[in-house]
């Protein structure tokens, strides 16, 4: 069956999977640990908390550190001023940039659906100045659903002009919350193994992974044979 002969439509998941984000998300979270007088977490706990959006971070940490529940909604404003506009330490995955050149020049309509707020996500967008190749940008609070919910991705794949019952697209995301999205579109999904998904990769339902963005144009090639 052909999952895409003229250019498909490509839904890219954000956090994980096109940038490295995890070094700001844990600076702003223990900014606002330190100003509770809780001990840091380190990156690679915060790193293992990313996936599922804000409610879902901020839930892990109070359970991982014992803070009051009643304070998450506190905690999660504070956050949120210092991490609306957090690029400083966010790298873009090596050859990220390239391939989305690449993806975009071939004639892909391209979009995001993250669990990042938007805030977040317009200004990490605007910073590597990948923003305009985006035709639509769903984010963590654009809808009332998050991933792994259908909702977000089916949005997005509205958003570039695709049917997302008969959805002749891909989506390249990092963990199992995309993993997840993905099969209840349905959608085939593509899986960057160097992201922050916590399962191995072969609990996660995926039509291919790779390790190197330069891997992916190929990868969508073969997708639109397959
Ligand atoms: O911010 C998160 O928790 C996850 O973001 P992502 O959906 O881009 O991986
Ligand atoms: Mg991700």
């Amino acid at each position: 069956m052909t999952v895409c002969m003229a250019p498909c439509p490509i839904v890219f998941d954000l956090d994980g999977t096109l940038i490295d984000s995890a070094p700001d998300i844990h600076a702003s979270v223990n900014a606002v640990l330190l100003q509770q007088d809780v001990a840091p977490l380190s990156l690679d706990r915060i790193r293992s908390f990313v996936g599922g959006g804000v409610e879902v971070l901020w839930t892990k940490i109070v359970a991982a550190t014992g803070i009051e529940p009643g304070l998450q909604r506190d905690l999660i404003a504070a956050f949120m001023a210092r991490y609306h506009d957090a690029t400083r330490l966010t790298r873009l995955f090596p050859g990220a940039f390239e391939a989305l050149g690449v993806l975009a020049d071939r004639g892909h309509p391209l979009g995001i659906c993250t669990n990042k707020p938007l805030g977040p996500t317009v200004a990490v967008l605007d910073h590597f100045g990948i923003r305009q190749l985006f035709g639509i940008v769903i984010a963590g609070d654009s809808l009332p659903q998050k991933k792994p919910d259908p909702a977000p991705l089916r949005a997005a794949l509205q958003g570039l002009g695709a049917d997302p019952d008969t959805p002749k697209a891909l989506y390249v995301g990092d963990s199992e919350f995309d993993a997840a999205c993905a099969a209840a579109v349905p959608v085939p999904f593509l899986i960057y193994s160097r992201g922050y998904r916590l399962k191995p990769l072969e609990q996660l339902p995926h039509r291919a992974a790779f390790d190197d963005f330069s891997i992916l144009p190929r990868l969508v090639e073969d997708e639109a044979m397959a």
